[in-house]
């Protein structure tokens, strides 16, 4: 086998899987699967097909998934720095389907880093309603921010907190939540090998702590009528099936809206709650939860074209008993000055708001006029969302200073740029998140001509000014926004013939 796996895993998957296991070993032995979403906030299907690179097969439960074959690198291609697909495993693509995200929703992403689902749920929102992000991690939210920002979303604030303080800032607010859990990673075994070498350390006792925590206080974030979908990339019923009938138990308004199996989705397993029970390793649940947990779904590597992945859908009832606060989202005044103190005796670094000297104010003020000056200039589209300045930058942003005042805020919106010396730089995310039609000027690259890839390695193009296409007869000295093909890759400064390169250094192709 080419994989190398821990002997306490095979024994107990031999246990759970009895005469399937032997077909289960044998998946290992065969290629990992290698996919790609398409970002139809960037392109629409029917371009991208017909744009398409490489060949494509699709994931049958996700409509913008498509299988590729590993070994043609679809990370070294100018498209995907341009954000029109982001490379995922197959089964990852299915938590976010489940979630059936639609426009004007609010949706949280809870453990979201590196952001292949938010950047999924972001598709689906078509740059309306509000999406918020986060990680637990702040190293990891660097890699989140980076894709949120890559893929064109204009409308996500990214934060590094605990669920916990999520909750106490936003009771019953999102109705639509994903928890794409800290997970053993058994289905991540043949793609990462470390992950095999790692199982024990990332024990299923401790990640089932950290899951129950998590699953708690998405009780507490989600609105009256809103989704759940928790998700997993391990096989262990203890993370799975235990998980969700330990919190169907605590919470009786909820229920499991069971999926549809067509797309090639097993079963749970309520058998394996018994399995746990006998070996002294779970409890004993009533029989109307344990057998809701068929109603869960798993991917299987033995059965479909896919690493593997658990996912269950949380509905809260319609009849269930519900306090006011879970009604209504109400909260007692002095509920919300506790968790106001808390939350203030807790922080270390956050987002505050503007200090109200007049001196500081009319700087902001200064620097937001600044902005619009270079939003009426160089752009021709109304652009979403409150300018808000953060750390000395200028964002756009879906929420107000105030909702997000005392959290950890890694971007608190779409960022626009800053003001330096009294001139504005727009920022790339700004670039990367506009379409040609929304700009001034624009020049096109193309993938067949090589210049896309010498713009993305940082190289200064030389560009007739009529290959600069200017709006209403504007001149071509000035920001350009650099496409390839149509679709944006960020900014260039053209003067006398010559581009400036402005991909930023940490992005460049190498
Ligand atoms: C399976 S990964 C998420 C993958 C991500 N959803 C994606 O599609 O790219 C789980 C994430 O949960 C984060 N995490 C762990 N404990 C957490 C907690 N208590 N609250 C929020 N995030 C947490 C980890 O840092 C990790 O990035």
């Amino acid at each position: 086998m080419a994989v190398q796996l821990p002997n306490v895993f095979l024994k107990r998957m031999q246990e759970l899987l009895g005469s399937e296991y032997d077909d289960f070993l044998a998946s290992y032995d065969s290629p990992r699967y290698a996919g790609i979403r398409v970002n139809t906030l960037k392109i629409s299907m029917d371009s991208f097909l017909k744009l398409a690179p490489f060949s494509l097969k699709q994931v049958p439960w996700c409509e913008t998934g498509f299988y590729v074959d590993e070994q043609i690198k679809p990370g070294k291609h100018p498209f995907y720095h341009a954000g029109l697909y982001y490379i995922q495993e197959p089964s990852a693509m299915a938590p976010v389907e489940l979630l059936e995200v639609s426009e004007e929703d609010r949706v949280l992403d809870l453990c979201a880093a590196p952001g292949g689902k938010s950047t999924q749920i972001a598709a689906k929102l078509k740059g309306t309603g509000l999406l918020v992000t986060n990680d637990i991690s702040s190293e990891r939210t660097k890699a989140l921010a980076k894709n949120i920002e890559l893929y064109g979303v204009r409308n996500a604030v990214v934060l590094n907190e605990s669920p916990e303080r999520i909750a106490q800032a936003f009771p019953h607010f999102f109705n639509k939540i994903l928890i794409d859990a800290p997970c053993s990673g058994e289905g991540m075994f043949r793609k990462d090998e470390d992950m095999a070498r790692q199982w024990e350390r990332h024990s299923i006792a401790k990640c089932t702590v950290m899951q129950r925590d998590i699953l708690q206080i998405a009780a507490d974030l989600l609105a009256p009528g809103g989704r759940i979908v928790y998700s997993t990339c391990t096989f262990a019923p203890e993370e799975d099936e235990a998980m969700i009938a330990e919190f169907l138990s605590d919470h009786r308004q909820f229920e499991i809206i069971p999926m549809t199996r067509e797309t090639g989705i097993s079963p749970g397993r309520p058998d394996w709650l018994d399995w746990l029970y006998r070996k002294g390793e779970g409890p004993e649940f009533p029989a109307d939860i344990a057998s809701q947990t068929e109603g869960c779904g798993r991917l299987w590597p033995h059965k479909v074209e896919g690493e593997g992945h658990f996912f269950a859908v949380l509905e809260r009832k319609k009849d269930g008993q519900q306090t006011d606060e879970e009604k209504y989202g109400i909260i007692s005044s002095e509920t919300k000055r506790n968790q106001r103190d808390d939350m203030k005796s807790k922080s270390p670094k956050r987002l505050r708001k503007a200090p109200v000297g007049d001196h500081k104010q009319s700087g902001e003020r200064e620097q937001l006029k600044a902005w619009e000056t270079f939003a009426e200039a160089n752009l021709r589209a109304k652009l979403p969302g409150e300018p808000i300045m953060f750390g000395g930058h200028i964002y756009l942003s879906p929420l107000s200073k105030d909702q997000l005042d005392g959290l950890k805020v890694v971007r608190p919106g779409w960022y626009v740029g800053t003001v330096k010396n009294g001139r504005f730089m727009p920022g790339h995310p700004l670039a990367t998140a506009l379409t040609a039609g929304e700009v001034v000027r624009v020049l096109d690259l193309t993938v067949e001509d090589g210049e896309a890839v010498r713009y993305l390695k940082g190289e200064t193009l030389a560009a007739e000014p009529s290959r600069i296409r200017c709006l209403d007869g504007a001149d071509p000295k000035g920001y350009v926004l650099i496409t390839v093909d149509g679709y944006s890759l960020g900014w260039g400064k053209w003067l006398d013939g010559l581009l400036k390169n402005e991909y930023p250094a940490g992005w460049r192709w190498t």
